[in-house]
């Protein structure tokens, strides 16, 4: 069964440390900690909406991270308070990261990623990309759709890695965050 994955076009990438961040900003974008457990702080029923998760061709700027692999597993969903989208997140692994018996992704569903990631001892996280999109990119076209808002989405990424797999987490902040 194939995909269809609601990120069509890559982003443009740049050091967090090279941007220009205002404050609130900031403090979400380079929050070290789980955003799952950023989100479930915050009121409203948390959940997953998984969009797709399936063996798939990444961005040329995805797999660059991965200069070993071939093949990958991409992953998209929404996270959503009272149903209302709050992040789109787009995650890229190999598939020796979809097999590993103790990371659980291949089989994660409507499980959190960041409740995996964040289980294992080892783990360590990137310097975070951010990127902030034009309004005529497909994401900032999906936060109108869902939240009739036209803003300039603010967006995160980071390679994460344990038990020697990685996995490149990309993370769009939709217009409820309250960053804009
Ligand atoms: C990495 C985390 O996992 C979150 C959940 C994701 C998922 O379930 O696919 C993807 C990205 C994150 O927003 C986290 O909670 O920090």
């Amino acid at each position: 069964m194939s995909v269809e994955f609601l990120s069509t076009e890559p982003c443009d990438w740049q050091l967090a440390t090279h941007a220009q961040l205002p404050p609130l900003t900031r403090e979400w974008l380079l929050d070290e900690g789980s955003l799952t457990a950023k989100l479930r702080a915050l009121p409203g029923d948390f959940a997953v909406h998984l969009i797709g998760q399936a063996v798939a061709t990444p961005f040329a700027n995805e797999r660059s991270e991965f200069p070993q692999q071939t093949h990958f597993v991409i992953r998209e969903v929404l996270l959503t308070l009272d149903e209302q989208p709050f992040i789109f997140a787009r995650s890229v692994f190999p598939i020796s990261a979809a097999e590993h018996k103790n990371l659980n992704l291949a089989e994660l569903g409507t499980q959190s990623l960041g409740q995996s990631l964040f289980n294992q001892p080892d783990l360590t996280r990137s310097t975070f990309e951010v990127t902030q999109l034009p309004l005529t990119h497909g994401i900032s076209q999906l936060n109108r759709l869902f939240h009739d808002c036209d803003e300039l989405i603010w967006g995160r990424r980071s390679l994460f890695e344990t038990r020697g797999q990685s996995v490149l987490v990309s993370e769009f902040f939709l217009t409820p965050v309250p960053i804009y």
